[in-house]
């Protein structure tokens, strides 16, 4: 076996930037950049490298601040209804608007409103004006030589205006500094390349990319290079040439082919390797000719992490800028949570307004899952010291929307229907402020999680075997003292989905049972999975006479995979899901997909605004071209209580 890179004894998050921090010191790799000067309209965003004073005052003349005329405030005084004033023009006023300079003489402006015109140029006016009403004298704004901006300071809009109002064309700002994204992988595709077993579509760079580009750096994405330790090395020499931080992205960890943390070595000094997180544990941190060079883990989670934890700090100090914190709340986890001492974890989870607090759900906790970053509200550190936390203990979350986008976030948790997905898409078509988010858990999981108070909405279909109806003696039965509204979402075809052609010839459920088939089942408490044994009762089949049905799937669409990849022949499911595998759907029955909605929610705005939506023609047609769905009762109320 070829010698691998071991990383032990990783040292915890505090201690490996301190070091890591205090090494970029001493280097003098954090100093800020250096300054360039740019044209004040293309400035936004950019960072004041030195103080900008007023070259000029603003105004720079003593100027008519409305519409009216122009007097010597004297002429006016002792005026009254009694004892109008006439003032003549060119002789004791001059007309003028705002903005205009006051004319030699004038020290006034009276509004138009207060002018009574006369004959042959003359006016009158019934009351006296003080000098200065109405006028924006020199300086009113901005004074020459005032401070305008400090240095190291983000320039906005507002600035900018200020900027140039106190007569600057150009303003010093600083370098934006330069980051290196070097990904290496020799799976790696580019995206649009049709993709063979193995081929891994290149997508970390743009988001590496981007958060340089947010956190006020240049990104340079350079082409990707294969597994080859030369071939790295002459790339990186490259990037250390073009930039001010290098960034090379996987081959971090302990393979056979990951040589970042030797590329380092090999080139300048390795400070760390592997740090007590979770994700983002193979960070490597170091210095190449004096410059930063970090190795982002490549599973996108961990390399997202890395970049907020290592690079973000970077580019702010190169900046001269402080780190900017994240907003954080108080919300109560809606799960337990199990996690290893000694590592600190880094938890993606939904946050929810629920019952007068929040409420965070955990999300997926896999280093591969971009998905669980997409969908995350925010994020809840769990200390290397912890082994987890208990369902119901408060946790601090680190936001990544603000609340306001919180306070109109609506959860959803149940079984998964891709009129969910399509409900989400409409509500942002219409209100763009309002987020429909959904959790796959299955029908009897959405149940648990208004019991929870983890969700707002429960998406389910569950059939009582029975009464042959479906939904509401669960409701009744798990939820017994609260007032539940169910509201149809729509009828749904649920069936047998085999590879395109139906190569065994399945007819129907009792095939199953045939020695030449394997079944792909859905996990227990699923809707899908209580029509089956229901399905198997009714025929008399015993589950033991199936192969695969101790095999299970969370979603229709994950069934479908399977039986699309050949993992099994034949999985039950909702046509739309055979449809997106081009799969053949064998109908077994109709089933009513219901959204279970406490009281207490079923009266707010947010949700009368859902409800219009699935009550919309738009709505329904989209649903109905899905195939297999009937929407006659969608939006309706099915029952109470
Ligand atoms: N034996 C061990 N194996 C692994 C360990 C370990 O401690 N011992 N650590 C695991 C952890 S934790 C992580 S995180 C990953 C880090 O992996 P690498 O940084 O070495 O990266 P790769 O193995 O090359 O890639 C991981 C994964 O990410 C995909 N990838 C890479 N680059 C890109 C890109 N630019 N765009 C999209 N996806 C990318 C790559 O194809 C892999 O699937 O290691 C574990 N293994
Ligand atoms: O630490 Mo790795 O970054 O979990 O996947």
């Amino acid at each position: 076996m070829q010698e691998r890179e071991i990383y032990l004894d990783n040292p915890p998050l505090g201690e490996a930037l301190g070091k890591y921090f205090k090494e970029l010191e001493e280097a003098g790799a954090l100093k800020p950049t250096g300054a360039e000067v740019v044209d004040v309209r293309e400035a936004l965003g950019r960072i004041t490298s030195e103080p900008v004073f007023a070259r000029i005052s603003s105004p720079h003349y003593n100027a008519a601040a409305m519409d009216g005329i122009a007097v010597s405030a004297k002429d006016t005084f002792g005026a009254s209804e009694k004892n109008p004033v006439r003032l003549k023009e060119g002789v004791n006023f001059w007309p003028v608007d705002t903005g205009d300079p006051l004319p030699p003489g004038c020290d006034a402006v009276i509004m138009i409103e207060e002018v009574h015109p006369l004959e042959g140029g003359e006016v009158e006016i019934v009351s006296p004006c003080a000098p200065w009403d109405n006028v924006r004298s020199i300086g009113e704004d901005v004074a020459a030589t005032e401070l305008i901006v400090p240095e190291n300071h983000r320039l906005r809009p507002q600035d900018l205006s200020a900027v140039i109002a106190a007569g600057h064309e150009t303003v010093k700002v600083r370098k934006k500094p330069k980051v290196a994204v070097i990904p290496t992988g020799s799976e790696l595709v580019d995206p649009g390349t049709p993709l063979k077993p193995g081929d891994i579509i290149e997508s970390n760079s743009a988001m590496l990319a981007g958060l340089v580009e947010e956190w006020g750096g240049k990104a340079i994405v350079m082409e990707k290079v294969k597994d080859d330790f030369k071939l790295i090395m002459q790339r990186v020499q490259k990037a250390v040439e073009l930039a001010d931080v290098v960034l090379i992205n996987a081959g971090s960890s302990a393979g056979t082919e990951d040589y970042t943390s030797n590329c380092i070595k090999a080139l300048g000094k390795l400070s760390v390797h592997g740090v007590a997180i979770r994700p983002g544990k193979p960070v490597v941190l170091g210095l190449i000719e004096g410059k930063p060079v970090i190795g982002i883990p490549g599973y996108p989670v961990s390399a997202y992490l890395a970049m907020e934890l290592f690079v973000k700090p970077v580019l702010y100090k190169m900046q001269g800028l402080p780190v900017p914190g994240r907003e954080k709340i108080k919300a109560r986890l809606s799960r337990r949570v199990v996690s290893s001492i000694g590592t600190l974890e880094f938890l993606r989870v939904k946050v929810g307004r629920l019952g007068g607090e929040y409420v965070a759900s955990p999300l997926s906790r896999g280093a591969g899952v971009i998905m669980s970053v997409v969908r995350a509200d925010g994020m809840v550190r769990i200390p290397e010291t912890k082994e987890g936390i208990e369902a119901g203990e408060y946790v601090e979350v680190e936001l990544l929307k603000s609340q306001e986008e919180i306070e109109n976030s609506v959860l959803i948790i149940g079984s998964h229907d891709v009129s969910i997905d399509i409900l989400a898409n409409e509500i942002k078509r219409f209100y763009p402020e309002i987020t429909l988010s959904s959790a796959h858990v299955g029908s009897m999981g959405g149940i648990m999680a208004l019991m929870r108070g983890e969700a707002h909405l429960a998406g389910i279909h569950l059939l009582d075997p029975d009464t042959g109806e479906y939904n509401v003696s669960y409701i009744k039965k798990y939820l017994p003292n609260r007032r539940i509204f169910l509201v149809n979402l729509a009828y749904r075809q649920q069936g047998l989905m085999v590879k395109k052609g139906n190569p065994k010839g399945v007819k129907g459920i009792e095939d199953l049972m045939r020695e030449d088939i394997t079944f792909i089942n859905r996990q227990k408490g699923a809707g899908t999975r209580i029509l089956l044994d229901l399905k198997l009762k009714e025929l008399g089949i015993d589950p033991v006479q199936i192969k695969g049905y101790g095999k299970e799937e969370y979603t229709h669409l994950a069934v479908a995979a399977t039986v699309a990849g050949g993992g099994a022949d034949v999985g039950l499911g909702i046509m739309a899901a055979a449809k997106a595998f081009d799969l053949d759907f064998i109908p077994v029955a109709p089933e009513r997909y219901d959204i279970a909605i406490p009281e207490e929610f079923y009266h707010t705005d947010l949700m009368q605004k859902i409800l219009e939506i699935m009550r919309s023609d738009e709505f329904k047609k989209k649903i109905e071209s899905l195939g297999g769905y009937d929407t006659s009762m969608t939006g309706e109320l099915i029952g109470g209580d």
